[in-house]
Order: structure tokens, then sequence, then C-alpha cells
């Protein structure tokens, strides 16, 4: 059967990609609670969403389907059985597992049609949105100076991190902060119940682990070549877990894991290196030392399902090989100036997302960068982002791409 995920490249042609339309969950940070939500800011929603729609008629009118994470999970959750675990589930990963408050949550969702739910589970629920008349002692004792009984999800629009497609399957991702833990619960229940999906997926590894994984971490380098960023967001552990498993089911032999500093600004690998072209990727160059050498470590299958390792610091040699190119071209975000290159950076300048070979969709307020990517032949779509980069993501954060066309 043919799987309706196909991903075998970082810059084949783009087909399918998933997005998520900015909502009211964004006007639901508050300046208390940004850094627990991963903000540093609280963009603007209505120009926030002129933005996105933007981007996404930037895509299309490239040939790409945009299709919507809000809708495929409303598709998802038509089935009232299905609704109901999990709506469940969601109120249990949000903090009730019984009681007063959750009963009442339960109560209140299940009576919405599946799409106002789950846009109303990512915007979040106030606790004067129901009445919590019949109190117990566990919703007394519950903390109520801080409004939300379920927490906002503001991080939904960036489609990239719940998940990411490989080849012909996906991982679903435990991810590292509570904050995001819940968007791949919906993703769950998206590959398990959309009927554009079920039945049809492998899962690589999904997210009933203690060890996490996020999208941004995870490229596509090839049909058979993956690069995962040793992050903030990534452990070690959780690299092996998904190379074994996909060493054994699937085309992939080659895993190169990088390391790169563990801070906010830099949180994923894609937030400092792309791939753009055959040949080409994005870097930042704080990421590289001086010699412009990386560690990195390169796993291939051992025997009896064992990984071997060998560890490397020479990145255009390991990416040579591992491409079977006798070139890499690393463009330096912000032209390498030490200026620029942090602040582009920090706007997601390195945050390209590749829609064909050697064409890109870049953030406009990147200038230097894209300048620089046009002068090593590439063609820059720029779209507008004065309050999408407030959430610190850029156009490869807020994608998810489910079908790109096979490079030769
Ligand atoms: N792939 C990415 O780099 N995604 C950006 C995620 C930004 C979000 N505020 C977060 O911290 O997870």
């Amino acid at each position: 059967m043919t799987s309706p995920i196909h991903v075998t490249s970082e810059i084949g042609k783009l087909k399918t990609v998933m997005l998520h339309r900015p909502g009211r969950e964004i006007e639901n940070i508050t300046p208390d609670s940004m850094e627990r939500l991963l903000f540093d800011d609280i963009p603007y929603l209505p120009i926030a969403q002129e933005e996105h729609d933007f981007f996404a008629q930037t895509l299309r009118d490239q040939g790409a389907e945009v299709i919507y994470f809000e809708k495929l999970a409303a598709e998802a959750l038509a089935d009232e059985k299905v609704r109901q675990e999990f709506l469940n589930r969601m109120v249990a990963e949000s903090g009730y597992v019984a009681g007063a408050t959750h009963d009442a949550l339960i109560e209140y969702l299940s009576a919405m049609n599946p799409q106002d739910m789950i846009d109303k589970i990512i915007e979040g629920v106030r606790g004067t949105d129901i009445d919590l008349k019949h109190g117990d002692l566990q919703s007394v004792s519950e903390n109520t100076d801080w409004p939300f009984l379920m927490d906002p999800m503001p991080n939904a629009y960036f489609t990239r991190d719940p998940q990411a497609s490989i080849g012909d399957g996906i991982s679903i991702n435990r991810m590292t902060f509570a904050a995001r833990q819940r968007e791949s619960l919906i993703t769950e229940y998206i590959i398990k119940h959309n009927p554009r999906f079920a039945g049809k997926v492998e899962v690589w590894r999904d997210r009933n682990h203690t060890t996490h994984i996020e999208g941004g971490d995870e490229l596509v380098l090839s049909n058979h070549v993956l690069a995962i960023g040793i992050s903030q967001r990534t452990t070690a552990d959780a690299i092996e877990d998904i190379a074994k498993n996909l060493f054994k089911d699937s085309d992939y032999d080659t895993v190169i894991a990088i390391s790169i500093p563990h801070n906010h600004a830099m949180m994923h690998l894609d937030t400092v290196f792309t791939m753009i072209n055959y040949d080409q990727f994005t870097v930042h160059p704080a990421i590289l030392d001086d010699n412009g050498q990386v560690d990195n470590w390169v796993l291939h299958p051992g025997k009896d399902g064992e990984i071997v390792m060998e560890h490397h610091t020479d990145i255009k040699e390991v990416l040579k090989k591992a491409l079977n190119k006798s070139e890499i071209d690393l463009i330096p975000t912000g032209n390498a100036d030490p200026i620029v290159a942090p602040r582009e950076q920090w706007n997601d300048g390195s945050n390209t997302l590749a829609i064909a070979p050697g064409e890109v969709v870049t953030y406009n307020r990147n200038y230097v960068s894209n300048d620089l990517l046009r002068e090593h032949g590439i063609l820059v779509h720029e779209v507008r982002s004065s309050e999408l980069s407030r959430g610190r993501g850029g156009p490869r954060c807020m994608s998810c791409p489910i079908v790109r066309e096979d490079i030769d």
C-alpha cells in the first residue's frame, strides 16, 4: 500500500505540507507565562495570521498542497468513541485524571463539535470558561491564581517539531518541555484515525518514551541518510533508539548526529543548519570552531541490531562521504559577520525551508543571509515576519513536509 507520507530528502519539490494557522492560543500568552511557553514576546495575532496566510499562499503558488493540523485533527476525531478516548487522554496529560475539574472539563469539551473542541484545546481553557460549582477538595486546592485549567498551545504553528516525516513513515515525538508535549498526542490521533493516514503509515518511534526528540532536529538528507541534532531538545539515547528502529525496518543506514549548543536561541539543529540544495547548506558560524569543525558521530547498523559509531569533526568531509558529493558549500548565516550572524540567526535566518533543489522560503527580515544565498545561486522566496518570529521559529519550523518528489 502506498504511504500518504513520502519524504526522502530536505530539498525534493514540496508537494504536500502540514501547517497550523496561529489562533487565539497566541493571545493566551502572558508576560508571566512567556518563558514557560517558550516565547520571547507576545505576537500581535491579526498580523501573525496575515503573515502565516502569506506563507501558506507562497507555498501554494509553488505547487504545494497545504493541509492544516487542526483540520486533520478534527477529521480524525469524527468518531464519538475515538473523540472520548482522545479527550480523556488530553485532559489527563493536562493534569486532571479524576475529580470535579476533570469531569467538568470533559463535560465542557464533549459538548463541542470536533473542530471547536480541538480549536479550544489548542487555544487553552480558562477557569472562567467552565462553572466549577461542584468543587471538591482537589479542585479547591488547584492552582487558582493561574487563569488556565488547560494551558494554551501557542507553539502549535511550529508543525515541524511534534513529528517528522522520514521516508514513508513518521516519528511521533516525545517532546522536551511540558508546554509542547501535548501537541504530539494530537499527531498520534491524526496518524491513527485520520482517513488520509489511518493504517498506512509506519511509526519509526512513538511518543511513549521518557527520552525526547523533536522534528527540528531531524533532517532527511537523502533516501538513506539522516542528520539529527544533539540539542536542548533531543537526547543521544533517543537518537540511538530511532536509529536502531530505522536501521532495522527502513532503507536508512546512516545517521549523522551533530552536537550543537544547548540553548533557547539554537534549540534545534534546523535553527543553525539546513539543507537547501544537492550540495549546499546554511550554517550558523557559531556552531563551528575556528577550523570549521563540529563534533559529530556517524551511526551505522552493526551486528545483531547493534549500532556502530564513529566520531568526526570535519562535517564537510562527513557530508561529502555520506551524500557522495565532491564538494559541499556551507553558506554562513549573516555572511559570518559577528554582529549580523547572531542577529539573523535569532530571527531564524538559518531556518530556511527548501521547496525544491536550490529554491527556498526565508523570512524577509534576514536580508544579509538572503542576499548571500542569492550570490550562491539559490532562488529565495521571502515571506514577511514581524510577528511570527517572536515565537523563535522560521519557515522550516512552521512546516511539516508530508510529500516531496524524489531527487535523482
Ligand atoms: N524547528 C524549530 O526550530 N522550531 C521552533 C520552535 C520554537 C518554539 N517556541 C520552541 O521553543 O519549541
